[in-house]
């Protein structure tokens, strides 16, 4: 009401008594007319040139044409507007990239432009500010980080260099689903020549990816370091579920990043948990670094009982690049956050397309049985000679990119696509699920059908924008090579090790989220198929 002119009340002639009553009323609607006329300025001036799109709702814009499965609700909606489409969540405006041109418009010609990350509250507060890789602007600190990362810490120098961890693991998960199999028969041998047993797979692939990752940058695992460390950690706090904790934070579709006039309401409580997730990861992280400054000191040889891991990398570095215990920290979580449940739920997918279709398993345990045999386990250096596995991974990521929108990009400049307006802070969400599906990519895009890699050249690792699970250009994946690695070791050794059936309930729904998994989580029918002797120790790694 202050800012009605003192005239205009005169004007209207009005009694005190009667102005309180209905001038808030008149002040609300003045307002309301006035954002209206703007917007539709704003409208009358963009709309004409920005990419076609459905028509939205005031206020919510598109919201509500997303429903549960944003990702198909997209890939609908491409169909009827184009693979280019500008769509608006709440106050933000969108573009959606659903064919492999439009892909490679936001991922190579313009992708210095579109470098941008959103700043989501919850990356905000829980990865130090968003001076992690992942939702860092691209300024000169990220740039620097990412050249580390590239070069330094997943270069395919280094990678080899872990392959004995990547071969452990994904023994030791074969290994652990065997020992659930022994303690269902009750330890009898002749059940392993005629049972199958349940087993839920999906503890299991997490568990082995995230002691993948934690021994590759820590140099144990987490349940390691939580047993042995013991000074470093407080009872209470439990890096495992810390990490579980701050996934489910980042994956809420959050209200507040939508409207970003009311984030200070939270209303869904996401920066309140992702403050005290942050807290408590923060003084675990601390004492990990700091423990380990304390028994090897800065400038001591490492010698040759003690393996180099990418913590003590990333310590002598920092020295060197002035780079702080927080930006070790972020990376850190980057780590955990980016290797391991992307690969193991790229594994549960594999497996379960695979269950659906058991000609293609028949066909891919063949191929392991020739190539490696049965007085071995697989070992990263068969990989090379299993094009069948390697297809089916690609498969597998064609039609499940388990982060299937990437990260969100943002337009870090108004600029000019394909003769359309997009204004700077757009955002830009590439559908790799859709893109996977695409019709005139793909011949039968619905059908799991591996073979359609065997003569071909194309490669999930961002050379190709057909196949976008780890996305492309200078915001690609830099863990590739890696997630890649993990995946096919852990996949091979498990096909190696085990006769796998569907059981009688099976389907293949997602759910989706920033990373879209399985909605039920996959539990099989599994039977030991390798001699006894290759469970049991780890002699089974030549
Ligand atoms: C199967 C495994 C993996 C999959 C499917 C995957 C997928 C992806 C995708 C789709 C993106 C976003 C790309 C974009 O926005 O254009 C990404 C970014 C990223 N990934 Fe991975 N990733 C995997 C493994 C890893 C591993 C092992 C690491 C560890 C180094 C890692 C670290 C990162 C980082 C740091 C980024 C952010 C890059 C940036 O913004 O500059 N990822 N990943």
């Amino acid at each position: 009401m202050a800012f009605l002119p003192a005239y205009l009340l005169d004007y209207l002639n009005v009694a005190e008594t009667c102005r309180a009553q209905w001038l808030p009323a008149l002040s609300v609607l003045i307002a309301a007319a006035c954002i209206l006329y703007t917007s539709w300025q704003y409208r009358k001036r963009h709309s004409s040139s920005r990419p076609p799109g459905p028509k939205g709702l005031p206020i919510i814009g598109h919201l509500h044409l997303l429903g549960n499965s944003p990702h198909k609700a997209l890939f609908d909606l491409s169909k009827l507007h184009g693979p280019l489409m500008w769509l608006r969540f709440g106050s933000i405006p969108v573009i959606v990239a659903s064919s492999p041109q439009a892909a490679r418009l936001i991922l190579q010609t313009h992708d210095q432009i579109f470098a941008g990350r959103p700043r989501p509250a919850a990356g905000v507060v829980t990865l130090y500010d968003c001076t992690d890789i992942a939702f860092c602007p691209p300024n000169s600190y990220w740039r620097l980080m990412r050249q580390i990362c590239v070069t330094d810490l997943v270069s395919p120098k280094r990678v080899e260099s872990f392959r004995h961890v990547r071969e452990e693991e994904a023994h030791r998960l074969v290994r652990a689903i065997k020992k659930e199999f022994m303690d269902a028969t009750s330890g009898d041998s002749c059940a392993e020549l005629t049972s199958q047993v349940m087993v839920a797979i999906r503890p299991h692939l997490l568990q082995a990816s995230n002691n993948m990752v934690s021994k590759m940058v820590l140099g144990k695992t987490l349940h390691e370091m939580i047993s042995t460390d013991s000074h470093i950690v407080d009872p209470s706090l439990n890096l495992v579920h810390l990490l579980d904790e701050l996934l489910q934070c980042l994956n809420i579709f959050n209200i507040s990043d939508l409207f970003p006039l009311i984030a200070w309401m939270d209303i869904q409580g996401v920066r309140r948990r992702g403050c005290q997730i942050a807290r408590n990861l923060n003084i675990l992280l601390q004492e990990i670094l700091d423990s380990r400054r304390r028994s090897r000191p800065c400038g001591s040889t490492i010698d040759s009982s003690t393996r180099e891991d990418l913590l003590d990398l990333l310590l002598s570095l920092s020295s060197k690049e002035s780079i702080t215990d927080d930006n070790i920290k972020a990376f850190i979580l980057d780590m955990f956050i980016g290797g391991t449940d992307t690969s193991a739920y790229t594994i549960e997918w594999a497996l379960s397309e695979l269950l659906a279709s058991p000609q293609e398993l028949k066909l891919v345990q063949e191929e392991i049985e020739k190539v490696v045999g049965t007085e071995r386990m697989v070992e990263e250096t068969d990989i090379a000679h299993l094009p069948y596995l390697r297809a089916i991974v690609n498969e597998t990521m064609r039609l499940h990119p388990v982060v299937l929108f990437l990260i969100p990009h943002v337009a870090t400049q108004s600029c000019k696509l394909i003769g359309f307006d997009v204004l700077e802070n757009t955002q830009v969400y590439v559908n790799a699920w859709a893109i996977g599906r695409d019709a005139d990519t793909w011949d039968e895009p619905l059908l799991f059908k591996p073979n359609r890699f065997l003569n071909s050249n194309l490669s999930v690792e961002g050379k190709n924008f057909e196949l976008l699970a780890f996305g492309a250009g200078r915001r690609g994946c830099p863990g590739s090579l890696l997630g890649l690695l993990n995946v096919q070791i852990q996949l091979a050794s498990l096909l190696q090790g085990f006769n796998w059936r569907a059981p009688p309930e099976f389907d293949l729904q997602e759910k989706f989220g920033l990373i879209t998994i399985k909605d039920n989580p996959l539990v099989a029918m599994v039977a030991p198929c390798l001699p006894t002797h290759l469970y049991h120790t780890e002699g089974g790694i030549s």
